[in-house]
């Protein structure tokens, strides 16, 4: 077992360099499937292991695809398959975006149903509502999904209950090889959306309106493969602020685009820390005390559920009493009771948390429930008295690369222990080949 060990105290400094965004590549990988033509090269590809499985899913579906030096080239004008299996998605709920290309592209898309996971049901009817829309005929049976359709989609006008990242991205890329003019209303704004429409126009799609509440999609016969670089990781970036600010710290987060990071910004100047915008990024300089805030997660613009557990952590060292409701996912609290281990002085009360500061954090063994609870358990070490050890890291590395080594560049006491364990059964294995 990987466990990363951490020793608080340490008041941060220096220069960190945001990855490219993990929310924005994984759609941008599955909409290179739309290529029939032509090679795709996608820039600034973080080595996530969520880059890795959506590679592998591409590559199943008959893509050929290279990963190296941050940059992906892919090949899918060969035949493809139809069909995402559940090992796949099993490890990677976004692997549902192959569907939309899949179906566009093949008139067919059969994927292992994603299922519900640490932080919510997460169902996808919005999604599916979106393709019958078009013209598929959706059964769900025997754990798959299967949609097919006779000929091409067909451009068509869909309403979303609810602003879905996933599916807004799933209905944009079928409707951009679809028959006719798709409008989507109620779409998700998030900057990865822009980031894959822009991808999409670069293919030779015509998309107008991401970014905004409606976006319009005129269907084009044949799309290419382009050359895209993805814009930076907003969550990583605010996951390297809140760590700064909780130890007193002052660091330039190289990278960062503070339009993207605004309802954290607003909320963390709330609190005391200050932001001097550079160049090419943001300088966070924290406050000696922090004040409590209330914050309740939104779709963009609004404060983003992937930082609730960061900035949970930050709050529990701020001087009041704070309030977070979650309104996104209805399960992600599970990071609370990790915190309590750690001597937080919270409680959980529906879909709000009430957080009496500051706790006098204590280091304990905890496990991250999921990617971002990981980041937020290791922040809140840098703040606790005496040694956090972190474990299930597994978590972790979906959306961080090496960041215990970036938060020990910036001075903090930190180590990560690989699994010992994993690396002699591999070496045992590897002798036992020799000998036969
Ligand atoms: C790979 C990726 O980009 N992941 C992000 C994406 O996830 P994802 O795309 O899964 O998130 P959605 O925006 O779809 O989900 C938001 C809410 O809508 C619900 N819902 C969604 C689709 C649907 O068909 N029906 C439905 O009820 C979900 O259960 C959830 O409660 O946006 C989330 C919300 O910002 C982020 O936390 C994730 O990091
Ligand atoms: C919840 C997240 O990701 P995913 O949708 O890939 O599970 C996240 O990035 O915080």
């Amino acid at each position: 077992m990987d466990k990363i060990i951490v020793r608080g105290g340490k008041r941060l400094n220096g220069t960190v360099k945001v990855e490219g965004a993990k929310n924005a590549v994984l759609p941008v990988i599955a909409a290179s499937l739309l290529a029939s033509d032509g090679k795709s090269i996608i820039r600034d590809v973080p080595s996530l292991s969520d880059v890795y499985t959506i590679n592998e899913v591409l590559r199943y579906l008959n893509a050929e695809v290279e990963f190296q030096n941050n940059m992906v080239h892919i090949d899918a004008t060969r035949e493809l398959t139809a069909e995402a299996p559940f090992e796949y998605v099993r490890k990677m709920r976004a692997s549902v975006l192959v569907m939309g290309p899949l179906l566009a592209r093949l008139g067919r898309a059969r994927v292992a149903l994603p299922g519900g996971c640490a932080i919510g049901t997460r169902p996808i009817d919005q999604h599916l509502k979106g393709f019958e829309a078009m013209g598929a005929v959706v059964k769900v049976g025997n754990g798959f999904i299967d949609a097919r359709v006779d000929g091409k989609l067909k451009g068509a006008k869909i309403y979303f209950d609810i602003p879905s990242v996933g599916a807004t991205e799933n209905v944009m890329m079928a409707a951009a090889l679809a028959e006719g003019t798709t409008i989507l209303e109620n779409c998700a704004k998030e900057p990865e959306i822009v980031d894959l429409a822009n991808y999409l126009t670069s293919m030779g799609a015509i998309v107008k309106g991401a970014g905004t509440e409606t976006i319009r999609i005129e269907g084009v016969d044949r799309l290419y493969g382009a050359d895209h670089t993805i814009i930076p990781d907003r969550i990583e970036a605010g996951t390297f602020i809140t760590a700064a600010a909780i130890t007193g710290g002052n660091v330039y987060v190289k990278g960062a685009v503070p339009e993207h990071l605004s309802s954290l910004v607003a909320k963390l100047e709330e609190m005391g820390v200050e932001f001097i915008e550079e160049a090419e990024g943001v300088r966070v300089i924290a406050p000696d005390k922090l004040k409590a805030v209330d914050i309740k997660t939104m779709p963009y613009p609004g404060f983003p559920t992937d930082m609730q557990a960061q900035v949970m952590a930050l709050l529990l060292k701020s001087e009041g009493t704070s309030m977070i409701t979650e309104t996104v996912f209805e399960n992600r609290f599970m990071h609370v009771e990790e915190f309590r281990r750690m001597n937080a002085n919270i409680k959980i009360e529906g879909r709000s948390v009430i957080i009496n500061g500051p706790s006098d954090l204590q280091g304990a063994e905890v496990a991250a429930t999921d990617l971002r609870a990981g980041a937020a358990l290791i922040i809140a070490g840098l703040a606790a008295d005496g040694i956090t050890r972190v474990t299930e890291l597994q978590h972790l590395d979906r959306g961080y690369v090496n960041f215990h080594g970036k938060l020990a560049a910036l001075g903090a006491d930190i180590e990560r222990i690989y699994d010992v364990e994993k690396e002699e059964e591999a070496m045992v294995a590897k002798l036992a080949a020799n000998v036969k």
